[in-house]
């Protein structure tokens, strides 16, 4: 897969040189490239907003840049852009599979008020374009939504994550009816500060231990997670869980 990030910010991605997608560029199994905005502005003071017409607080980035940059980076290859906002539809596990599956993913980090909204008109003439939104909370600007996208991706990808951990299990599994958070974990020692590991865990009982995973994931999603509960098929909850 090959990801273009452009900002105007591109230090923000410096922990996409660390960890697993480290690894995973340096092997040659991601190809992520990150490219500052400015590099196309052609003004003394590389110039990227400018005041909102019909008025308003801020600025808003121009879309001469972002139209030049995209024409570049993306040169006619097919790719899917990708740009954060608050008013986008929500991201979801089920959109972070259904984009690992994708070639090239270009995203395109606005700032200030937001991004000249011809900008995306434009791309989509060219391209698919998805307005998406990390959460129902406001950033200062796309970076910090890339990152946790890139994220979830590209974790996602054959090969990234290491052996030691697995992508098979994880919560949110889309689709299935396992719609639940990650319950309780434990390694040694077996008691620490007078808690002591729950004894199943101990047990060697893998079906006694499965059973205790799921009535304890079942709990902690009730407990934190309560919409997700409301959206599990009945068959889904045994007696003993409905107690929940
Ligand atoms: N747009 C906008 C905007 C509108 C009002 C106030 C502040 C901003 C800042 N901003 C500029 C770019 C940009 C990109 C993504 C987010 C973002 C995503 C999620 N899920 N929250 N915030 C915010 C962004």
């Amino acid at each position: 897969m090959r990801i273009d990030i452009i900002s105007i910010f591109p230090d923000y991605f410096a922990p996409l040189d660390l960890s697993l997608i480290g690894r995973a560029r340096a092997s040659g199994l991601l190809d992520v490239r990150v490219h500052d905005l400015r590099s196309w502005t052609h003004d003394r003071h590389n110039t990227v907003d400018d005041t909102p017409y019909g008025g308003g607080p801020g600025m808003v980035m121009k879309p001469e840049p972002w139209g030049e940059a995209l024409d570049e980076v993306v040169a006619g290859a097919p790719a899917r852009l990708i740009l954060p906002t608050p008013s986008g539809r929500p991201f979801r596990q089920a959109d972070a599979e259904r984009l690992a599956g994708e070639e090239r993913l270009v995203f395109g980090c606005g700032r200030y008020e937001g991004i000249d909204s011809r900008v995306a008109a434009d791309a989509a003439l060219r391209m698919p374009v998805e307005e998406v939104s990390i959460g129902d909370y406001v950033l200062n600007g796309g970076e910090s939504a890339t990152l946790v996208m890139v994220e979830a991706i590209t974790r996602l990808l054959p090969g990234v994550l290491g052996n030691t951990e697995s992508a098979v299990q994880d919560s949110f599994a889309s689709g299935g009816m396992e719609n639940l958070v990650e319950g309780p974990v434990y390694t040694k020692p077996v008691m620490w500060r007078d808690q002591e590991v729950p004894p199943v865990l101990l047990s060697g009982n893998h079906g006694a231990v499965d059973r205790w995973r799921r009535d304890q994931a079942l709990r902690k999603t009730a407990r934190n997670r309560p919409d997700l509960v409301g959206a599990m098929p009945e068959e889904a909850l045994d007696r003993r869980d409905r107690e929940v």
